[in-house]
């Protein structure tokens, strides 16, 4: 526990003064209320129950007037503590969420294939929310509680070097040790129950945002139901871990109070037998019943610590996760490159299934070279490998002779430009989405590089962008079609004119005549540079001059069309079947 306080802690250390000056608002709150308010007590008890009435009135006011000034003592350490441990607390959430969000960007593509998008959400967000709950109560409590308890201790102690007999009353804190062992055993449970349940709550998120980005195959083939009866599986999980988390966290208080409750009983058998004055009894009884709420609190404290947690190791995970595509220590400048690429024995797995075995192949400047091969065969894997979007198992790939792994990354996908087979939009303008290929491009470079992909056509018609440039396209491009989408991509890409080009299918999505103008643009896009082509169809790879042919991860032949089709079998079945169809 002290480790994982440790932990809570050194989240707010960036935030470290209003921390410390939060505690010792509220350590003087909490003797306040320990020492103070069972003072003030006895003294009025006494002067209420006692036949003397010499008192002159300004003391009577003076008495009375004591209350006020110890609440309002009270009520600004108690409110000024909050004020600046909720500052410290939504401080330091927010720069974990940020830290989190940032180690999300730098994170390798294989990550987010074994995780859920949805659990991350909830990851960020609810696990969070959990933490920033738990901060402030952690800062709230850890000095506030013990210092109520040493006040009302001490004022114990006072009471019993005052009054004969009274020595005894120390016996009614035996029952403090005793509550400490449901504290430690509802904790324990708490800390399951919770992360289970942060756990059930992650793929509740993950449902729903499955759920959300299908929304058209829910409808195209009547999933509703099922989609229905799945959530609601999830929802009833998601209750039955809450209820538990419920029961052990609300059953702790009780089980603490029943425990603390001893002690008072103890108390009233000693002031029975002992005849304590009736004004000095009520603050003890005070005093114990304070020192036993602040335990019960340090109990529900530890039950928040553990909540916390179990949250908290859900957001270490992401934040521990290997960045093991990352910059070298190293690196070589990369200013200006040839774009030749070669791969020397490269094999690479996804887990242990390999998809790529020991290829070899060299692409210069200049190469127009497309990847072929059935499906499955190993074309994107290959491509990917030049972005480092995964690193090679074995081998190495080379980029004008320096192994990638020795650039930056950015500098290296600086050099690279893909128009992929369905290209992301974002939610933006068109013109912010293509200035994506150059985020220091000019407007009219934007425009231009649309031009040259045949996009400023339909981005020009009003019929089809009401805003022209400026044109929201809806969340993913939902508003544009998908030769629109592919169009602005390949725009992106002339902005971009990096030396490398990875087309993957880049017409696909294209009527003929569109097809045909893009066509045009793309020779002009690829001219001098080194370019991929994932070829699915062979149409698009007739001005290719060198081309790779893959078989189950192997390249099994490489050449020109001519050449393949008289020495390859592969090839030249693939070509027959496509022309045939
Ligand atoms: N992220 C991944 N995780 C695990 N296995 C993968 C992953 N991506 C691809 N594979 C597997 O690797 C092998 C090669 O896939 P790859 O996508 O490179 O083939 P491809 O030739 O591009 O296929 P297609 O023409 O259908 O796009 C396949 O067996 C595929 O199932």
């Amino acid at each position: 526990m002290i480790k994982d306080l440790k932990t809570f802690l050194s989240l707010l250390a960036d935030h470290k003064k209003s921390v410390i000056l939060a505690m010792i608002l509220g350590s003087v709150g909490g003797l306040v209320t320990g020492g103070g308010l069972t003072t003030g007590v006895e003294r009025l008890f006494t002067l209420i129950f006692s036949d003397d009435r010499s008192l002159s009135t300004s003391q009577v006011i003076g008495v009375a007037s004591s209350f006020p000034i110890l609440f309002l003592v009270l009520g600004f350490c108690v409110f000024a503590s909050a004020y600046l441990l909720n500052y410290a607390g939504l401080a330091a959430i927010r720069d974990l969420r940020a830290q989190v969000f940032d180690r999300i960007q730098r994170l390798p593509l294989a990550y987010f294939q074994s995780s859920k998008t949805g659990d991350l959400i909830s990851r960020i967000t609810a696990d969070t929310a959990v933490l920033q709950v738990t901060l402030t109560f952690i800062a709230r409590n850890v000095i506030t509680q013990p210092a109520t308890i040493v006040g009302a201790i001490g004022y114990l102690y006072w009471v019993a070097a005052n009054n004969e007999g009274v020595y005894k009353i120390y016996l009614c804190l035996i029952a403090l040790p005793i509550v400490i062992f449901p504290i430690r055993k509802f904790t324990h449970k708490i800390e399951r129950k919770a992360r289970q349940q942060q756990a059930e709550l992650g793929s509740l998120t993950n449902n729903l945002a499955q759920n959300l980005t299908a929304a058209r195959e829910i409808r195209a083939f009547n999933l509703q139901d099922r989609e229905n009866s799945r959530f609601v599986s999830r929802l009833a999980d998601l209750f039955v871990s809450q209820m538990k988390v419920v029961k052990y966290q609300f059953g702790l208080g009780p089980v603490v109070e029943v425990c603390s409750s001893i002690g008072l009983s103890i108390a009233f058998i000693i002031g029975y037998y002992n005849g304590v004055p009736a004004g000095v009894f009520t603050s003890i009884f005070l005093a114990l019943y304070l020192t036993y709420t602040a335990v019960k609190k340090l109990g529900t404290f530890a039950s928040e610590l553990s909540k916390g947690v179990a949250s908290y190791q859900r957001i270490a995970e992401i934040l521990e996760s290997p960045v093991d595509i990352d910059d070298p220590a190293d690196p070589i400048e990369l200013d200006s490159i040839a774009g030749d690429i070669e791969f020397n024995d490269v094999s690479f797995s996804y887990g242990d299934a390999p998809a790529l075995k020991a290829a070899n192949a060299r692409i210069q400047k200049g190469d127009i070279c497309a990847l072929v091969g059935p499906s499955g065969a190993g074309k994107s894997t290959f491509a990917n490998l030049v972005p480092r979007f995964y690193d090679v198992s074995a081998g190495g790939i080379f980029l004008d002779g320096h192994d990638l792994r020795r650039f930056r990354l950015s500098d290296l996908r600086e050099q690279i430009a893909i128009v992929s087979q369905e290209p992301v939009l974002f939610d933006d303008t068109i013109l912010e989405n293509i200035r994506l290929g150059r985020q220091d491009a000019t407007d009219e470079e934007v425009k231009e590089a649309a031009r040259q992909a045949f996009a400023h056509d339909f981005i020009s018609d009003p019929q089809n962008c009401p805003d022209g440039y400026d044109t929201l396209v809806g969340e993913r491009g939902a508003r544009l079609s998908g030769g629109q989408k592919q169009r602005i991509a390949i725009a992106r890409a002339f902005l971009r004119n990096a030396p490398i080009l990875i087309l993957d299918e880049a017409t696909s999505a294209l009527d003929s005549e569109s097809e045909a103008q893009v066509q045009i643009a793309l020779d002009k896009l690829v001219s001098g540079k080194s370019v991929l082509i994932i070829a699915h169809r062979f149409s698009t790879i007739k001005n290719a001059n060198k081309i790779l042919v893959f078989n189950e991860g192997e390249i099994t032949a490489s050449g020109s069309h001519e050449e393949l089709y008289q020495s390859s079998p592969l090839y030249k079945a693939l070509y027959d079947q496509q022309q045939s169809s």
